[in-house]
């Protein structure tokens, strides 16, 4: 379990991360987001120790990553992808982490097992593609078998195939009873991977809930209409109780009723479709709409520099 409480950092005049508390819990995915710049990397480094908060605390397990008597043991951590020394194989990579951590040698070629990299692990890190490193990285993390991971965009510049196959490590990790923590900019990239959502912007705490309460929250379903009638139907469907936006010079943007009673307003009263199409809003609008205040800050703030 990670917890965080009332967790600072400032770097001179930015405040990067301003007084946040959340909890990621075992046994569940908690997806990190927050537009470019919100402080997710800067909350992530203070968990793992590699910077000090300006002031709070940020525990692993109860302690702070730098008092853990065998960090790797405690949290595993994919920060960026890159970091490993060209000419060194994959297996030597892991095999000096080991030796440098007391983790037995058995855990490499476990490792390199569960992450799909056995059959290149004696070729060069620098020959391997992003995905390949990007899974190196990640057999790292797993190195020390801890009950919780920490991933800072693990699916950035990722295939498909590495994409599905980071999802599924994710819930795998999580169904093993470790507490799993995700960063990305995008909703769409975790929205189908996390139980829990912890969004930031501006280094505060925006929203802090379970993902099916956020979907149940922010998705609604809406209907688009185009009519040539469309001036006409509007009131006709706002008497049957929906609410009815126009879009467009035809269109019209109907919620709180189904296609179905729109189409039977409209064959009453004699008024002729063009279309009629059920759609549910995405989670990314949702997001976008949260995080809208925090991005216009950043943009006026990097225009005023
Ligand atoms: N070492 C540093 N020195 C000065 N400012 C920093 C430093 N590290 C981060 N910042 C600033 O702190 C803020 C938060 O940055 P951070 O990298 O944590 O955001 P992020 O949410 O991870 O963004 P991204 O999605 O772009 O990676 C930014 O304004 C950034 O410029």
């Amino acid at each position: 379990m990670i917890e965080v409480r009332g967790l600072t950092k400032r770097y001179g005049e930015v405040l990067a991360v301003d007084e946040l508390s959340f909890t990621v819990r075992a046994g569940e995915v908690t997806g990190f987001l927050g537009p470019n710049g919100a402080g997710k990397s800067t909350t992530m480094r203070m968990i793992l120790g590699l910077d000090a908060p300006t002031s709070g605390t940020a525990t692993v397990g109860g302690l702070p990553a730098r008092a853990q008597p065998a960090p790797l043991r405690a949290v595993g951590a994919l920060l960026d992808a890159g970091a490993v020394l060209p000419g060194r194989s994959a297996h030597h990579h892991l095999l000096a982490l080991a030796a440098g951590n007391g983790i037995p040698r058995g855990r490499v070629a476990a490792v390199l097992e569960e992450v799909g990299l056995t059959r290149v692990a004696r070729r060069a890190a620098g020959t391997y593609s992003l995905g390949m490193k990007q899974r190196l990285g990640i057999a790292a993390a797993l190195l020390g078998d801890p009950p919780v991971l920490v991933l800072d965009e693990p699916l950035n510049g990722l295939d498909p195939e590495g994409i599905v196959w980071i999802r599924g490590l994710m819930r795998r990790m999580a169904a093993e009873g470790r507490a799993v923590m995700v960063s990305s900019h995008l909703m769409s990239e975790v929205e189908l991977t996390v139980d829990h959502l912890v969004v930031i912007g501006r280094g505060r705490l925006i929203a802090d809930t379970g993902m099916a309460e956020f979907v149940a929250a922010h998705s609604r379903r809406e209907v688009a209409v185009r009519s040539p009638q469309a001036a006409g139907l509007g009131p006709l469907l706002t008497a049957a109780g929906a609410r009815v936006r126009p879009s467009g010079a035809d269109g019209l943007t109907v919620t709180g009723i189904g296609a179905a009673e729109i189409g039977a307003v409209a064959a009453a009263n004699g008024v002729e479709l063009h279309e009629l199409t059920p759609r549910q809003t995405s989670l990314e609008e949702a997001f976008m709409e949260l995080t809208q205040h925090s991005v216009e800050y950043a943009a006026e703030r990097g225009e005023t520099r």
